[in-house]
This record gives structure tokens, C-alpha cells and sequence, in this order.
């Protein structure tokens, strides 16, 4: 496996502990939670003995191995758990084990949405906002899995932040149902479709294409594409009564991301026709006050505030870059598990028509010019396009700008290699067949093996 490309050389689990061969215990008090961060050179392994454990509202089965990398997270208690771990990486004497003193705001709120679900075949559609690091993705995710445990309803999770992969690559947004159980060993969530069978039940996103790594880049765009993104995912729930009784649990950026007078909130909650604000922080948070002056007094009681998670493990930049990195390559070549094999095709220069989107922040003058949620037209050259993450829309090679905004995304592929002399580009595509004659968007997202 080491010989597949996109797929480091770190090796099986078993020569992983090579170095460390412990086998540790550890106990668990009901309501405790381990919180765990393992790098992407190391494996955890861990193996629930006894007692229910959960990862972000996932229960784990006993006596199964799972495999931790590239990670942080923590293992809950429901009750008291007895559980084995390896690795070489974390010292058993000196792990970060609290009370969860969060969960029970999350059930509360779990409860609450089940009683609406129960009462309506319009069910409830949750924003959860909150500053950067307050565990908004972690809430978003627990509520999903709870949705599913213990009923047969399909919430829709919608991701408005482009920085964060989940189902897709980064760069885009995304609804995804979520019909079966989320894969607890992944920082992603699970895989989605892209090739071949997946290990556990694998999740079809509809996907928007943003395609700028920062929302300030061009916030017309990222509010154009919330729209858009809106309108097929309404149409989703419509269309299918289990999706909309279960209604949607969105995921936002970190409000630090967003505007001054937080407009993309604006934009997010009238498009989806949110009814209920869930704030994550405190209540004399200068957001959370922004955010109830922005809403009428007769909705004030849907602004629900829930503190910070307790299990919070502050992220930064290169552990975010990192997953994004993952999720790239787990959209092409597939997980240890479940190995994807994509395609490489060759194409001429002539045969393709490249836009990207215009980055307002590099590109002061547009600014000024046009219509900021425009495209421009992309030069084929190695400079612009090797290593690039294109997105393949369903618009024709010849329409307009306007027309690639528009159009729906057949996917992505990867720009392995640009040959200027002979004029010949090599993509990476997770289908075979030829390149369709359609125009492609450039992301600002690279991937070199
Ligand atoms: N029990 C837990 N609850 C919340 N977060 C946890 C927990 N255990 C670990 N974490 C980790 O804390 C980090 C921050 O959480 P999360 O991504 O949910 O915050 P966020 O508010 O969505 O962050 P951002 O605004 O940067 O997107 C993540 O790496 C998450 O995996």
C-alpha cells in the first residue's frame, strides 16, 4: 500500500507499535471525556472493553479496534467505560482526562429539536454560530449523530464553511442527508462518493463550488453560492418528506470570518429559512450581541446560547491545513480502509477553458470595476494550474462567465502535471472516461504528492 500515490508511507497499524508495544488501560467515569490529539505520524489505537463510549455522539462498538491519526478529539462517556489504547506517541501517565461539563447542553437541545421533529413534517432548521475554536463543527456533528441513533430520520448538514472538507474538498460547501452512522475515526466525517464502495455507507453531498481559501477573498461570491446552494438543498427537503421532517443542522464559519455587520449570516439564515440560532460562547460576547440586534424582538426567544464545549481543543492553522490536505487526497485515492483508484487522463491546452474566481483582496481594482461575484478567465500555464484543484462544472466550454457561476459541479480533479513545451496538461479524475467538453474553475486549493 505504501507504493500508492497520495497516500504517505506510514504503515500498518502493527508497525506503528512496534516501538511501543504497551498496551495501556484506562477507566473512564461516566460524564468524563478523554481529550486526545494525535499527530499524522503516529497511530492510536484504541479498544472500548466495557461501557458505552461515544465520539462526538458516535457510539463505539466493544472489542473493535479503531484507528486514530491526524486527529484531535476525545472519547465521552456516557457511563463508565474501560478501554485499552496504543500508541507511541501519548505518555500514559499524563493524559488529559475532565468532565464533560457541556454534554448536557447538547442533550437538551437534542430533545428539544426530537420534540419538533415529533410535532411537525417541517422540521426544524438550526443555525449554529459561534467565534472561532467554541466547537461549532463538533456540536453540528454530535447533534447529526444523535438524530440518527435511536430513530430513522435523515437530517440535512449543511457546511458553510469552505475551509473545512467535510464530505467534499475544501474550497466548497455542501448538504449532505445523513441517513447512516458517521465514521468515528474520521476528522472528515466519513467518506462521500466519489469511486467504488466505501466502508461504511457513504454520504451524496450536493456541493457548491466557493473556490477561494478565505471568505474575505470575495464575500459577493461566498454569498452568491450560499444562495445557490440554498435553493437545491430547500429542494431536497421538499422532495423528500423524511429529510424534511428531519430538517437541517447548518454549520457556519467562525464569525471572525464574516463581515462586520455579519451580512453572510444574514444571507445563510433567510436562505435556509432558519428557525432557530443556536450561539456558541458567553453571554457578554460583543457577537452575541451583534447577533440578537440583527434579528427582530419576536425572534429574540428562537437565539438560543450554549457556553463554549468543554472539550475544546484549539486548533490552528497547520492542523487545519493538514485536514484539508486529507481530505483532498481521501477524495481521490480513498482511506487505508477502503482505497479509491482514480484516473489520469492527458489533455491538450486547446481542450480546456479554465475560469477562477476573482480575488478581491489581490485584485483591488476589479474591485471597483465589476460585479465582485464574477469570475476571470484563467491562462494555461504551469504557473497557474500545476498541482491546482479545479472543479468540472455542467456548463458548456463555450457559455459565459455567468453560466460557469451558475452551473452545478460534476466534481473535481487534479492538475498532476503541465507540460508547456508539448502543450499537454495530466489530470486526475476519480471516474474514468474522457474529460468532458465542459469548462472548468480553478480553486486556490494545491495538492502535491
Ligand atoms: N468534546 C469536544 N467538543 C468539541 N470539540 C472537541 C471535542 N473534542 C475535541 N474537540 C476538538 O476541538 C477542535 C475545535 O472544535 P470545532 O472544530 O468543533 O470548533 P469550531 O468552532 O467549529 O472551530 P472553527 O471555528 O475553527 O471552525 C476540533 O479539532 C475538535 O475536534
Amino acid at each position: 500500500m505504501e507504493s500508492l500515490p497520495g497516500i504517505n508511507d506510514a504503515s500498518s497499524n502493527q508497525e506503528v507499535v512496534n516501538g511501543d508495544d504497551e498496551i495501556h488501560d484506562l477507566s473512564l467515569k461516566k460524564g468524563d471525556e478523554w481529550k486526545i490529539g494525535v499527530s499524522s505520524d503516529n497511530k492510536l489505537i484504541v479498544k472500548i472493553i466495557h461501557g458505552i463510549a461515544e465520539i462526538f455522539g458516535t457510539e463505539l462498538a466493544n472489542n473493535k479496534d479503531y484507528v486514530f491519526q491526524n486527529f484531535k478529539f476525545s472519547i465521552f462517556a456516557v457511563e463508565d467505560v474501560e478501554l485499552q489504547w496504543r500508541c507511541m506517541e501519548l505518555v500514559g501517565t499524563n493524559l488529559s482526562v475532565q468532565e464533560n461539563i457541556t454534554a448536557k447542553y447538547i442533550y437538551n437541545l437534542h430533545f428539544a429539536l426530537e420534540k419538533l421533529r415529533a410535532a411537525s413534517f417541517d422540521g426544524p432548521k438550526i443555525m449554529i454560530v459561534g467565534n472561532s475554536n467554541t466547537g461549532k463543527t463538533s456540536l453540528t456533528r454530535t447533534l447529526c449523530s444523535y438524530a440518527i441513533k435511536y430513530k430513522t430520520y435523515q437530517p440535512l448538514f449543511v457546511n458553510l464553511n469552505p475551509a473545512e472538507g467535510i464530505f467534499t474538498v475544501p474550497g466548497a460547501i455542501s448538504a449532505t442527508p445523513v441517513s447512516d452512522i458517521l465514521d468515528p475515526q474520521s476528522s472528515r466525517w466519513g467518506q462521500s462518493m466519489t469511486s467504488g464502495a466505501t466502508e461504511l455507507h457513504s454520504k451524496q453531498p450536493l456541493v457548491k463550488n466557493f473556490g477561494l481559501e478565505y471568505i474575505r477573498e470575495n464575500r459577493e461570491l461566498y454569498k452568491v453560492v450560499i444562495s445557490q446552494l440554498a435553493e437545491v438543498a430547500m429542494n431536497r427537503m421538499q422532495n423528500d418528506a423524511l429529510v424534511h421532517r428531519s430538517g437541517c443542522i447548518i454549520n457556519t464559519p467562525p464569525l471572525e470570518d464574516l463581515d462586520d455587520d455579519l451580512s453572510e449570516l444574514l444571507v445563510s439564515f433567510n436562505q435556509f429559512k432558519v428557525n432557530y440560532i443556536i450561539y456558541l460562547g458567553e453571554e457578554t460576547d460583543e457577537n452575541f450581541s451583534k447577533i440578537k440586534k440583527m434579528f427582530p424582538e419576536s425572534f429574540l426567544a428562537n437565539i438560543l446560547r450554549i457556553p463554549k464545549l468543554s472539550g475544546i481543543i484549539p486548533t490552528d492553522d497547520i492542523y487545519k491545513r493538514s485536514l484539508q490536505r486529507s481530505s483532498i487526497r481521501e477524495y481521490f485515492y480513498g482511506t487505508y480502509n477502503s482505497v479509491l483508484s482514480p484516473y489520469t487522463i492527458g489533455v491538450d491546452f486547446d481542450d480546456l477553458t479554465v475560469w477562477k474566481p476573482k480575488n478581491m483582496i489581490e485584485d483591488q481594482e476589479n474591485m471597483e470595476q465589476s460585479s465582485p461575484s464574477k469570475y476571470t478567465s484563467v491562462e494555461i500555464n504551469a504557473s497557474n494550474l500545476q498541482h491546482s484543484l479545479v472543479s468540472l462544472t455542467y456548463a458548456d466550454r463555450k457559455e459565459n462567465e455567468s453560466a460557469v457561476q451558475k452551473a452545478a459541479i460534476l466534481g473535481y480533479g487534479l492538475v498532476t502535471e503541465v507540460n508547456e513545451k508539448r502543450h499537454k496538461l495530466r489530470i486526475l479524475l476519480p471516474v474514468p472516461g474522457a474529460l468532458p467538453n465542459k469548462a472548468m474553475v480553478l480553486t486556490s486549493y494545491r495538492y502535491l504528492e
